[in-house]
Order: C-alpha cells, then sequence, then structure tokens
C-alpha cells in the first residue's frame, strides 16, 4: 500500500473510501470493502482520512501505525493522510473538484451515513452525491452496520471500553482492540515478583480501558501469545499519575525494551487494588495469568497479522 501523507497528489481512475475510520469496525470495514470490490474492477482502492486534527478530541481507539497496517492487509493500494490544517478551509466544491475529480481521478466514492466533509463539515452524503454527478462520480453510501439494533459507532466502542466490556467492543470492531505501543522501562519491580512486565503509557487523546486487569494476548515473534494486563495506576508500588499498561507474558522470556508490541485486550477479570504486600500481589497475578490463559483458548488468534 503506498501512503501519502501531503497534497496536491495526482492519480487516475481511483475508487475512493471517505471517513475518518477511527478503529476500523465492522461499519468502516464495509465502506473501505466496496473500495477495495471497484479495484476487483479496475479502478485504484483509495482510503481518504485526515490526520487529526485540533479540534478531534474524541480519544483514539487505534495508533495511526497499525491503522495504516490493517488497511494494507486489506487491500487498499493508496492510503491518502494529509494533514487537517492542509484542506481545513476547502468548501465541499472544492473537495470534489479539485481534490476527487482532478487530482485523484475518482470513479467511484463511498462513504458511511453519516460522513462529512469541506470546511466546518458543511458537507453531507447528499451534497456530496449532488457534487460527484457534475464530474460522472459515482457515489455509494453505506449503513448504518447495526448490531444488535443499533448503529455501530466509534462513539459506542469507546464507551465500551471505558467500561471495560471488551467482548461487547470486540463484537462491533470485528477484533479485540488492540493498543500497540512501544515497551519502556518501569521500575524493575516485575522481574523481583517473576512476573516481569512489559510497560507501554497510551498517550494523550487515546482511549483508556477501565482500570483494571484484562486476560490478553501478545504479538510476539511473530505470533500472538496468552498474557494477562493491567490498565492502572498500581497503587500497591507507587501511585501514577497516569495509567499505564503492564503486560505479564507467562509463556515468553528475553527483552522486548523498545519494540512496538501490539496487546489485544480479551476480557475484564477484576478491578485494580492496593494489597497489603508484594506476595499477595503476586500470587493475585499468577492466579489471574492462569484464568487469563483459560480464557484465551476461547479466542482463534487470527487477527490482523
Ligand atoms: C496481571 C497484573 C495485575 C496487576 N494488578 C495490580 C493491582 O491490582 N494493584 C497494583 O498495585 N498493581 C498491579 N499490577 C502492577 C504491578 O504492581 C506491576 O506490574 C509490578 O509492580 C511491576 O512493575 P514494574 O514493571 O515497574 O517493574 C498488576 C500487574 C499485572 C501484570
Ligand atoms: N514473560 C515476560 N513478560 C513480559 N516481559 C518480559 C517477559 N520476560 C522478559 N520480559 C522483559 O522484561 C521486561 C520487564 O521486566 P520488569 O522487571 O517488569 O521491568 P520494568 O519495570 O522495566 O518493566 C520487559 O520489558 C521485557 O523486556
Amino acid at each position: 500500500m503506498k501512503v501519502i501523507r501531503q497534497v496536491p497528489f495526482y492519480t487516475n481512475h481511483t475508487a475512493v473510501a471517505l471517513g475518518r475510520f477511527d478503529g476500523l469496525h465492522l461499519g468502516h470495514q464495509s465502506v473501505i470493502g466496496e473500495a477495495i470490490r471497484a479495484s476487483k474492477e479496475g479502478l485504484t482502492s483509495c482510503v481518504f482520512t485526515f490526520s487529526r486534527g485540533p479540534t478531534d478530541t474524541s480519544p483514539m481507539l487505534m495508533t495511526p501505525a497499525l491503522t495504516e497496517q490493517i488497511l494494507g492487509k486489506m487491500g487498499v493500494d493508496i492510503l491518502l493522510a494529509p494533514p487537517f490544517d492542509s484542506m481545513k478551509d476547502w468548501s465541499p466544491e472544492h473537495f470534489v473538484s479539485r481534490f476527487l475529480h482532478e487530482q485523484l481521478g475518482a470513479k467511484k466514492v463511498m462513504c458511511g451515513f453519516n460522513y462529512h466533509f469541506g470546511a466546518k463539515a458543511v458537507g453531507t452524503p447528499d451534497h456530496l452525491r449532488e457534487l460527484c454527478a457534475r464530474y460522472g462520480i459515482e457515489v455509494e453510501v453505506i449503513g448504518p452496520i447495526q448490531e444488535c439494533g443499533l448503529p455501530i459507532s466509534s462513539t459506542r466502542i469507546r464507551r465500551l471500553v471505558l467500561q471495560g466490556d471488551m467482548p461487547g467492543a470486540a463484537r462491533l470492531l470485528g477484533r479485540p482492540l488492540l493498543i500497540d505501543l512501544p515497551v519502556i522501562e518501569g521500575k524493575k519491580v516485575g522481574r523481583l515478583m517473576g512476573t516481569p512486565t512489559i510497560n507501554q503509557r497510551p498517550p494523550d487523546r487515546f482511549v483508556i480501558p477501565r482500570r483494571g486487569v484484562y486476560a490478553s494476548c501478545c504479538y510476539v515473534g511473530g505470533k500472538w501469545l496468552p498474557s494477562v494486563t493491567n490498565c492502572g495506576l498500581r497503587p500497591t508500588i507507587n501511585s501514577l499519575e497516569h495509567p499505564l499498561l503492564e503486560t505479564w507474558i507467562p509463556d515468553f522470556s528475553g527483552d522486548l525494551y523498545g519494540l512496538t508490541i501490539p496487546v489485544a485486550l480479551l476480557e475484564f477479570l477484576r478491578p485494580e487494588k492496593k494489597f497489603d504486600d508484594l506476595d499477595q500481589l503476586r500470587d493475585c497475578i499468577q492466579q489471574n495469568g492462569r484464568d487469563a490463559a483459560r480464557i484465551a483458548q476461547q479466542w482463534t488468534f487470527d487477527f490482523v497479522f
């Protein structure tokens, strides 16, 4: 997949999926799936999304790097992700005539039912249809795709993640919530307890799951391994200001510092608590590890990689 981060960019004969696509949930996948289907008919499939703008305050469900990897795996030909600022003042007319028509040579575009575009997000799917008709561009508006009678949306998934409902979030995402962050150094207490943990700090503006312990799995050395993750402030050791993800991978030993490790959160096990001593904390982590391994057996580790 080619990744374009600056406009203008010129190409031709494209099918362009339009959206913010945070989380790449099942609704997003069906919009993007239409562009990929069009590529089987000879068009070049493009995904157009802005990199995050300053007014975009909703917490992120997926890092841009993982979003890119998943789009590549899905078979998208070109990802267009210019900075928000470079296009924020474009009118809907300019977006369609100069960008979709002149620069991308779009033949088909597809978007979700609630897509907005152009300066101040004034453009609607109806507006898009009307403007695209002038250039013979076909428009397909998808959805809403539903789950349990309710539209799938990034907002709904964020709410489930904040509640710790990971199976619920996974049903809407089509895969578990995946967090891929670099491994940073901690206090080196984990190894003394026999439960070394990779420490990962969610950046500002990233969704923070409910504080507590989760059955999880990690993609390490080319395969998914069962693991157990605490998302919290670890009050037993030293109460942190910002939540940290700490993951023990029972069947692994080796050095993971500095690597970006994807962690999939599968199921909430218990809230975080302050233990009286490290022995109690270690016994509980080991029990959590056994519980997590049992839960991991219910999953087929075939997501993304
Ligand atoms: C599965 C698991 C559960 C944990 N639960 C708690 C907890 O309930 N309370 C707490 O204070 N710390 C908890 N922790 C965090 C540990 O205190 C922390 O991982 C340990 O001190 C190692 O820290 P280090 O990585 O800085 O060496 C948990 C860690 C894991 C992996
Ligand atoms: N089974 C394992 N699970 C997680 N990390 C492990 C494991 N085995 C070795 N490690 C390595 O050990 C480090 C964690 O050890 P730990 O004592 O908790 O140190 P820190 O406090 O720096 O996180 C991880 O960052 C990783 O590089």
